[in-house]
């Protein structure tokens, strides 16, 4: 079977690049991206492809050439899914915020909502791909929804989770480690609609990269994978407050420990805390399902991963306030970052939000600067914890176009995200703009010690 028409539910963080990178690697297949926000839709039609509405390295050259040619944006979700014959559901899947499950369970109404469109339209045999992070045996959920229209459409479901990293998404999808696909393997339909996927990625990614299972390891594997990643964020974080204490540097630990080739260099940063939007919703789903198995103890486990988080994003807050004499009540305090890590423009769940909550509790006048994100979405992520009325953060918060902007004047100043033009700061000129003594506080263990000290900042880093 070959795939001729692609459609994908979902011009989000996800559907949008890897959708014009299949495109881009596969010029003989049409691929139309739907989603009913139609702001978002026009972003990625946008004449000037600066303008796509997702910041990543490297992604409006993909955009660019491919945009057109076989590659569409459209609000017609309807005509996509009817002309499709492989469609990726790639839409958002958020923890619960209602109900059974509220704070834990992944929210599946938006999936559910597509499958049931699919379900209307289709007049031809269709292959659904689930590319959202999905719980362990949705496919089955989808698979009742999509064969109990009565339209005699044969639908084959596959399970194609997405690994990429946002910063880094079109590298990680034209590299990646693996590309998995679980699908019906005791069945020859469902062998037939994997290989048509297999074949889909063998346009640039070779066979030995490309794993293929039952469709529940799949779903699982998703799941495992983050909650593994985020685990190794927690471990180093929850020694950075050892090292803290200890006089030990927490980034000479985990070289240290990273150069065991049995645990391996990579994902062991400590930061403010992990940030993104699946992290910590997978991990609470992981543990929501557990639980739901009556498994309490693997529960426990994972939560843990969270526990630690948490307690890492309030403890650097809670250090400002104490350093800054236990009162930032009237003081200005500047934060250098806000989406969730560098090169992305997200800030979905970033460290920031919550670090800045805090500190507007204790009453400190807050000014940002970030060069991705823009005022309006930094506004609307203080406005969502509903803290405070939109009114009061507005007069609360600043944003600004500069890092030296926001540090004047300012009391303190705390590096949030580990954008490298943080780096290249004329950081004695900052010094001099900042009322004395002027704290500096490193969320990232980007800035050399040394040479902040010598700037004159009182400076506090994360694990050291
Ligand atoms: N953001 C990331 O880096 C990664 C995300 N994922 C997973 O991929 C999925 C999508 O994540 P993102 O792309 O970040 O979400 P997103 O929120 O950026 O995009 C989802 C899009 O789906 C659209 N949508 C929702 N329901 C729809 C419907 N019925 N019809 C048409 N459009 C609809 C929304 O308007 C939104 O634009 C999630 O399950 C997430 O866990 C997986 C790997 C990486
Ligand atoms: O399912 C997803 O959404 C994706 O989640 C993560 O990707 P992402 O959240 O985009 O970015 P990461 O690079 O994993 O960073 C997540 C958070 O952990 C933090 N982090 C990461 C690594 C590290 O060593 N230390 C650390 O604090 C980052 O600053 C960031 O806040 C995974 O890395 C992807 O494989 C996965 O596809």
């Amino acid at each position: 079977m070959k795939i001729k028409n692609i459609c994908c539910i979902g011009a989000g963080y996800v559907g949008g690049p890897t959708m014009s990178v299949i495109a881009q690697k596969c010029p003989d297949i049409n691929v139309t991206v739907v989603d009913l926000n139609e702001k978002r839709i026009a972003a990625w039609n946008d004449e000037d492809v600066e303008n796509i509405p997702i910041y990543e390295p490297g992604l409006s050259a993909v955009v660019s050439e491919a945009r057109g040619r076989n590659l569409f944006f459209s609000t017609d979700v309807d005509e996509a899914i009817d002309k499709a014959d492989m469609i990726f559901i790639s839409v958002n899947t958020p923890t619960k915020t209602y109900g059974i499950g509220k704070g834990m369970a992944a929210d599946l109404k938006w999936i559910e909502l597509c499958a049931r469109q699919i379900a209307k339209i289709a007049t031809s045999d269709k292959i659904v791909v689930e590319k959202s992070t999905l719980p362990v045996r949705t496919a089955q959920a989808l698979k009742n929804i999509l064969e109990n229209t009565g339209n005699g459409v044969n639908f084959q479901i596959l399970s194609n989770p997405e690994f990429l990293a946002e910063g880094t998404a079109v590298d990680d999808l034209l590299n990646p480690d693996r590309v998995l696909i679980g699908g019906d393997i005791d069945n020859e339909k469902g062998r037939e609609a994997m290989q048509a996927l297999v074949d889909v990625y063998e346009h640039w990614v070779s066979n030995d990269h490309i794993l293929t299972t039952n469709v529940w390891s799949s779903e699982l594997s998703k799941l495992t994978a983050n909650a593994f990643l985020a685990q190794r964020v927690s471990s180093i974080n929850a020694m950075s407050e050892l090292c803290e204490v200890t006089g030990a540097d927490v980034n000479e630990v985990s070289k240290a420990v990273g150069m065991d080739s049995r645990i391996g260099a990579k994902f062991l940063k400590a930061s403010v805390g992990f940030g993104g939007s699946c992290f910590q919703k997978d991990i609470l789903n992981l543990v929501y399902i557990a639980k739901s198995f009556g498994l309490n103890e693997v529960a426990d486990y994972w939560e843990q991963v969270i526990i630690m988080n948490d307690h890492q994003k309030r403890r650097f807050a809670a250090n400002i306030v104490r350093t800054l004499y236990n009162t930032v009540s009237g003081k200005k305090i500047a934060m250098l970052g806000w989406a969730f890590k560098k090169d992305t423009n997200d800030t979905r769940e970033a460290a920031s939000i919550y670090v800045a909550d805090y500190l507007l509790s204790e009453q400190a006048e807050i000014v940002v600067y970030d060069p991705k994100v823009t005022e309006e979405q930094i506004y609307a992520d203080l406005d969502y914890l509903g803290s405070r009325t939109g009114e009061e953060n507005r007069k609360s918060v600043k944003i600004v176009n500069t890092a030296e902007e926001a540090c004047v004047d300012a009391h303190a100043a705390a590096l949030m995200t580990e954008w490298d033009e943080f780096l290249d700061l004329d950081w004695d000129a900052i010094y001099d703009e900042m009322l004395k003594p002027a704290f500096l506080f490193d969320g990232r263990k980007l800035l050399n010690k040394k040479e902040m000290i010598d700037s004159g900042f009182k400076f506090y880093a994360i694990g050291n």
